[in-house]
């Protein structure tokens, strides 16, 4: 099926295309809001951070200037940040959003100064702003990252400022197009230097169906290293082990595929009848969460009987605000700063940061006096060289700490970032592939021999801004899986799934639609199901909690393992019914689905939701009669947590749950959820909707013991055929109550 160049070309330029489309919408997206807003409202939508005080100019990784700010005391009551959706790190793997520390100003003096200029656009506006890339967040503080290059004609930042979101990362971030550039140039050369230069590797032949995926080979019997794996789990690791280019890991929720991307980094990276000596791994995710989720994993293990510890190093910044000592300890930061030669790097940067410090105005007996003029400028050539020197030094002892480690983990997108610039590695795993553009999985890929994949295609895929004109993803699909989004029933999905999977013929290299087609997918096409193994065995839901989802999307291949298959909330140990009927209706039952139909619960479109954030009060009441009786047989409300698709009904559902419950029961969107393990979910389902997910599947935590859903199966229905087709599902299989509020 060899890829030919006509067709290697349009599928590299459709990318590029795609991703211009997508720095677009981001651009749009964020110069309309930024004009069409004062200081204000910015900050009630999350995307700015008013009267704010500079607490320090330090010196970061790179010779980066970090700039960090609170809220100081004389202009709030609380230092906590209020919330917003500032970040350091998103869904597409980007390294943090683009913001600027501008003069606190009055709203409408603001407002004139934003739309002044558009995002992404120029620098430093004036003195008084600077743009950088969001470093750091926590709940007091906020660090933003001032390229050396843009700070170099002086910082002079304002007493009292405020930060104001620019624009997600893709905005600006070229890495992406470097890679697709480089591709381009390795499988398609315009000279004989780019054919010197970048030689196409095996890999990159078989992503691109250049040639195919070499045999697998045969390794017999491999001591795992885990022994509690169950059979698909052990399958997937030999077949990742084995693969020659390529394995995909397929894992639905709860399937333990982390649990297995341990024991196939463990395999990995040993000597044994796979490998002749330890190979070279770097791991990259699709966030920073899936990222620390494996260090930490991987920290936990127990060391090894004979030889070292497995040498581990985080390069990029771990995610979790309460980040666990061992996972900062692995960060390339720490370790760089705790060795021997950070040392001799160490005094050029207390140099640094004196020099830094006169200049803010910091120095011995300046009292708050910045230097001005010729004084100025020398203090500046003086940071610039020290700057530099720093550089130098930091940069030795950098690589002596990557040269050293046996497993790298990073996001995708930072793996293409300075420090592993000159890296190479046996293998490079995926995890949440499925949830990264392509373009970014390029970005690790050439630093590899061997890819393997680990995510879940049924899940949502990244998230992408770019729509054409009538309003859908750019260009062709609507929102949604194509397969879904016509109206059919549960019984001609399942059938339909299962006709595609088996009639399955691989095709060749095909261009995009949209970016939502992700590597994972596009294998899967490319190769057939011989491409991947999937998890079959799940270790989060009662059994029947988990056979809608399992049928429709799965096959009916999901099965729950024995230790969830039947565990029901009267098992645990804390509850204690009430009475016997409760005991049998209320603990006993893993899906109770109080139907509204015919109630006239109506939704209200929220106050101020110009988002169209909606809100069901009437639902709600049910929702807290449940959490009442959830209580009342001795659920604790730390074991519930309410899921609903609106942030209108989870402000709604706080008003009157948390009165009760305190902060204990969680109540959130499916995204905002913190993943925490929970006995029970009420999903509150407030109107159709056309997420093709069922919010619990989403849902990262156990739940084990029961799912209830309040909704309205006659609106519900008019969704997508993915919940028109749940519907008939609980009707038919949930415990269904009547939902009426007489009482
Ligand atoms: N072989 C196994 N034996 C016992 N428990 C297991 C096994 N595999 C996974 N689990 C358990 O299943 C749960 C899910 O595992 P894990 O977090 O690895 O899954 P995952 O597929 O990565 O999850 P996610 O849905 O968050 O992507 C964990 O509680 C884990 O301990």
């Amino acid at each position: 099926m060899a890829t030919s160049k006509k067709e290697l070309e349009a599928f590299i330029s459709r990318h590029k295309k795609l991703l211009a489309a997508e720095r677009d919408a981001e651009v749009e997206r964020s110069s309309l809001l930024l004009s069409g807003c004062g200081p204000k409202l910015l900050e009630q939508k999350g995307l700015g951070l008013n009267s704010l005080g500079i607490v320090g100019v330090n010196v970061g990784l790179g010779g980066k200037t970090l700039v960090e700010l609170e809220r100081p005391a004389a202009y709030h009551t609380s230092q906590v940040l209020p919330p917003h959706t500032i970040r350091y790190g998103c869904a597409t793997t980007l390294p943090g959003d683009l913001a600027r520390i501008e003069e606190n100003v009055s709203s409408a003096a603001g407002k004139n100064k934003s739309s002044s200029k558009k995002a992404g656009e120029g620098k430093i506006s004036t003195p008084q702003e600077v743009e950088g890339v969001v470093y750091k967040v926590s709940d007091t503080r906020i660090v933003l990252a001032i390229n050396p290059s843009d700070s170099s004609d002086g910082l002079d930042l304002p007493d009292r400022c405020r930060i104001v979101k620019l624009a997600n990362s893709v905005t600006y971030d070229r890495r992406m197009d470097k890679a697709l550039d480089q591709l381009q140039k390795m499988v398609l050369p315009s000279g004989e230097d780019d054919k010197k230069r970048l030689e196409v590797t095996r890999l990159t032949e078989v992503l691109l169906g250049i040639a195919k995926p070499s045999p697998v080979g045969e390794i017999g019997e491999i001591a795992f290293f885990d022994d509690t794996l169950n059979p698909s789990q052990r399958e997937a690791v030999k077949f990742a082990l084995e693969s020659p280019e390529i394995a995909c890991i397929h894992g639905p929720p709860g399937t333990g595929k982390t649990h297995t991307l341990i024991e196939i980094i463990r395999q990995l990276t040993i000597v044994s009848s796979v490998n002749a000596k330890p190979l070279r791994l770097l791991i990259c995710g699709a966030s920073n969460l899936s990222v620390d989720n494996i260090l930490e994993r991987l920290l936990a293990l127990p060391a090894p009987e004979k030889g070292d510890k497995l040498k581990v190093t985080r390069v990029g910044h771990p995610a979790r605000v309460m980040s666990n000592q061992g996972v900062l300890d692995s960060t390339l930061e720490v370790k760089a700063g705790r060795s021997e030669q950070a040392e001799l790097a160490r005094d050029v940067k207390i140099d640094l940061q004196a020099a830094l410090d006169v200049l803010a105005g910091k120095g011995k007996g300046a009292k708050g006096k910045r230097p001005r003029g010729t004084e100025r400028k020398k203090l500046w050539e003086e940071v610039k060289a020290l700057r530099k020197e720093y550089r130098q030094r930091e940069g030795g002892v950098i690589q002596t700490v990557l040269n050293e480690s046996q497993v790298v983990l990073a996001t995708c997108h930072t793996s293409g970032g300075r420090q592993l610039h000159n890296h190479t590695f046996d293998v490079v795993i995926i995890d949440e592939a499925t949830q990264a553009v392509e373009a970014v999985c390029w970005i690790p890929i050439f630093k590899a021999k061997k890819l393997i994949l680990a995510g879940d295609p049924k899940q949502l895929p990244p998230t992408i801004l770019s729509l054409d004109k009538s309003g859908r993803k750019l260009s062709g699909t609507p929102l949604g899986n194509p397969s879904l989004s016509n109206t059919k029933s549960q019984k001609s999905i399942e059938q339909e799934n299962e006709r595609k999977v088996n009639k399955r013929q691989p095709t060749g290299l095909r261009p995009p639609r949209t970016l939502e087609t992700t590597i994972f997918d596009r294998l899967e096409k490319m190769y057939g199901p011989s491409v991947k193994r999937m998890l079959t065995v799940q270790y989060r839901m009662h059994e029947k909690i988990a056979e809608f989802p399992s049928q429709v999307m799965y096959q009916s291949k999901l099965q729950a393992h024995t230790s969830v298959a039947s565990h029901l909330l009267a098992d645990l140990s804390s509850t204690t019914p009430k009475s016997d009927e409760d005991k049998a209706d209320v603990l006993s039952v893993p899906i109770v689905f109080f139907d509204t139909a015919g109630c006239e619960y109506f939704e209200r479109v929220d106050g101020d939701g110009d988002e169209g954030s909606r809100c069901n009060e009437n639902e709600a009441i049910v929702v807290k009669k449940w959490v009442d009786t959830l209580v009342e047989n001795g659920t604790g409300a730390a074991q519930i947590a309410v899921i609903t698709p609106y942030q209108a009904q989870v402000t709604f559902l706080a008003s009157i749950l948390r009165p009760l419950y305190g902060v204990d029961i969680e109540i959130g969107t499916v995204d905002g959820m913190q993943g925490r393990e929970k006995e029970a979910v009420i999903i509150s389902l407030v109107r159709s909707n056309n997420t093709r997910e069922v919010g619990f599947l989403k849902e990262k935590r156990r739940l084990n013991g029961k799912l209830c859903i309040v909704g309205d199966s006659s609106t519900v229905q008019h969704g997508s055929s993915y919940l028109k087709a749940w519907m008939k599902w609980l009707e038919e299989n949930a415990d269904v109550r009547y939902a009426g509020l007489d009482d």
